[in-house]
């Protein structure tokens, strides 16, 4: 069933058009028909084991890390102003997409290294720029996900001694550091206590108009909360609330 929304074109940042996705013999997903709305916050919900990770995965072609995975249909993402179709992007453009199309985990996956390394790396490796230039841009990140004031005075301590919470700011600051469009959040909270939960939720309420973002949530609450538009996936298919 085509999402239909009357918003004008320049607002549908993504648009998914009879996709469907298998691993080996098992189909997950089948003819998925969705749209992405620029600076909105779009809630995956579902029963586990429903697909929701996967259709995450799709959107910055991650599943093709896993063998036998098949994917048929359409997804097109309008990135830098262009129309790009994902699912045809070749293999050598796949580091740009996903810089551009940035993904938080579940649970806080920090590179072993400093602070400013954690930052400074992908930095480095995935947009090729150097210390000096990428110094204020790391700033400028952790001001923004609230964990400058708590870091500033040692950046290069090890990443691994901040806390829960602090550890999943710094992996969204890694995503944003790479200045993308479409941030993709797999149940970003799921690891944390209800006060740091509040923390990431402010977090991305802030960043809404400047981002586009899908997130996983299994929390009705946090759907309410900060959902602008809500996907139900179930027995393969996906319905818009
Ligand atoms: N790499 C993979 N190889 C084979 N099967 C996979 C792979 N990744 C996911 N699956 C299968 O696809 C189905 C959907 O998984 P997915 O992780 O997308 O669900 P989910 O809705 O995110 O679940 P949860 O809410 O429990 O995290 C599951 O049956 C899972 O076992």
């Amino acid at each position: 069933m085509l999402d239909i929304v009357h918003n004008s074109g320049d607002d549908i940042v993504g648009s998914l058009r009879g996709v469907s996705i298998r691993f080996a013999d098992k189909t997950i997903l089948k003819d998925v028909n969705l749209r992405l709305i620029k600076g909105q916050l779009h809630m995956l919900n579902g029963p586990s084991g429903c697909g929701k990770t996967t259709l995450l995965r799709a959107l910055n072609r991650l599943n093709d890390c896993f063998d036998q995975h098949d994917m048929s249909g359409s997804i097109c993402l309008k990135l830098s102003g262009e129309q790009v179709d994902v699912s045809q992007l070749a293999h050598k453009f796949l580091p740009l997409l996903r810089r551009k199309v940035g993904m938080v985990f579940q649970t806080p996956n920090l590179l072993p290294g400093s602070i400013i390394e954690n930052l400074l790396l992908p930095l480095k490796v995935v947009a090729g720029l150097n210390a000096a230039l990428g110094l204020a841009r790391c700033e400028k990140v952790l001001v923004q996900v609230m964990l400058w004031g708590e870091v500033k005075d040692r950046l290069n301590a090890d990443a691994a001694s901040l806390s829960g919470g602090q550890q999943q700011r710094l992996c969204l600051a890694r995503a944003l550091v790479l200045e993308p469009e479409i941030l993709l959040l797999d149940e970003p909270t799921a690891s944390l206590d209800p006060e740091n939960t509040e923390v990431i939720e402010q977090l991305l309420e802030s960043l809404k108009q400047q981002y586009t973002m899908v997130m996983v949530s299994h929390c009705p609450a946090q759907t309410k909360r900060l959902a602008d538009k809500v996907f139900k996936l179930d027995r393969q298919q996906v319905f818009t609330c």
